[in-house]
């Protein structure tokens, strides 16, 4: 079956004032239908970077090669702008890890809503409005009339990650790519936030890539898991085989640090002083 989206061998690279740093290595990744995929590595392993380059939302500084980059069968690197336009933002939508941040401060959640559903569907004002409603149903925000009218500092973090996901789910994405989307969350929110996602993914049937440090997310979130170290592929299973059977030290190493797998009376840390490079994928 072709596969939803299809990268094969995306390279990164940044340049810096000794030369070029190259921050993603020839990573390959394949997302089903209907499929939760995983990204998990710690902080500067180029999980952000990987799905930023899919989205062609890095810097014009970054320099992104790839074999293939397809969506539906269909290249979107050799696309015209236009038609590529198309894809992102309305088959694939992204959410980020500072929900406040990504909000533009002046304009009402409403407003941004309605922007995006004016951008990428021929729905009329008063059409725009209804289905604006409906997204805050949808993400469990109460009192959505009066939501619409609230700018992004009148709300919560946990909100403001609810206008976003409603946003990143207005035009119905068959993709949705959360980028740590609970991070910046307080730990209950957090939780009540990734149960939203879930519920979402499994009512409407797309496609979603979690990126997260957290194999916490991974277990309750994920099908199938890419753990990545230092900008490489370092192991692909799908969640179970990686519980039971990771097959990397570095994979082991992120499990051991779950708190229902310390042993002691203190959290098991990764030692970063080892190099779990060794063989990658
Ligand atoms: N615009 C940029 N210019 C230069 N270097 C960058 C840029 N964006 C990212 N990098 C570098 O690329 C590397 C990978 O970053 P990336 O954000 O993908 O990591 P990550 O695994 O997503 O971690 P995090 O959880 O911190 O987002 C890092 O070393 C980072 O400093």
């Amino acid at each position: 079956m072709e596969p939803l989206l299809d990268v094969q061998n995306l390279s990164v690279s940044f340049p810096t004032a000794n030369g070029e740093t190259t921050v993603l290595h020839n990573a390959s990744y394949r997302i089903d239908r209907g499929e939760v995929l995983a990204i998990v590595g710690e902080s500067g392993s180029g999980k952000s970077v990987a799905m930023l380059a899919v989205m062609g939302l890095l810097p014009t500084t970054a320099r992104v090669t790839a074999d293939r980059i397809a969506f539906e069968g269909r290249d979107i690197v050799d696309m015209p702008a236009k038609e590529r336009r198309k894809i992102i933002g309305r088959d694939i939508s992204m959410i980020f890890q500072e929900p406040i941040a990504s909000l533009n401060p002046c304009f009402t959640a409403g407003f941004q809503i309605e922007e995006v559903l004016k951008q990428h569907t021929d729905l009329d004002k008063k059409a725009r409005h209804k289905r604006a409603v409906e997204l805050l149903e949808a993400v469990g925000l109460p009192n959505p009339e009066d939501r619409l009218k609230a700018y992004p500092h009148q709300m919560s973090g946990g909100q403001c990650q609810r206008i976003m996901i409603a946003i990143a789910m207005a035009c119905s994405p068959k993709l949705l790519i959360a980028d740590e989307p609970t991070t910046a969350l307080d730990v209950t929110i957090q939780k009540q936030i990734l149960e939203l996602l879930a519920r979402l993914q499994a009512e409407t049937g797309m496609a979603m890539i979690m990126i997260t440090h957290d194999m916490g997310v991974v277990a309750e979130t994920a099908d199938r898991v890419v753990v990545q170290y230092k900008g490489r592929k370092m192991e692909e299973a799908d969640v179970l085989s990686l519980f039971e059977k990771p097959k990397h030290a570095y994979t082991r190493a992120l499990l051991s640090a779950l708190p229902e797998n310390a042993t002691g009376d203190r959290l098991p840390t990764i030692d970063y002083s080892a190099d779990f490079t060794g063989e990658t994928l």
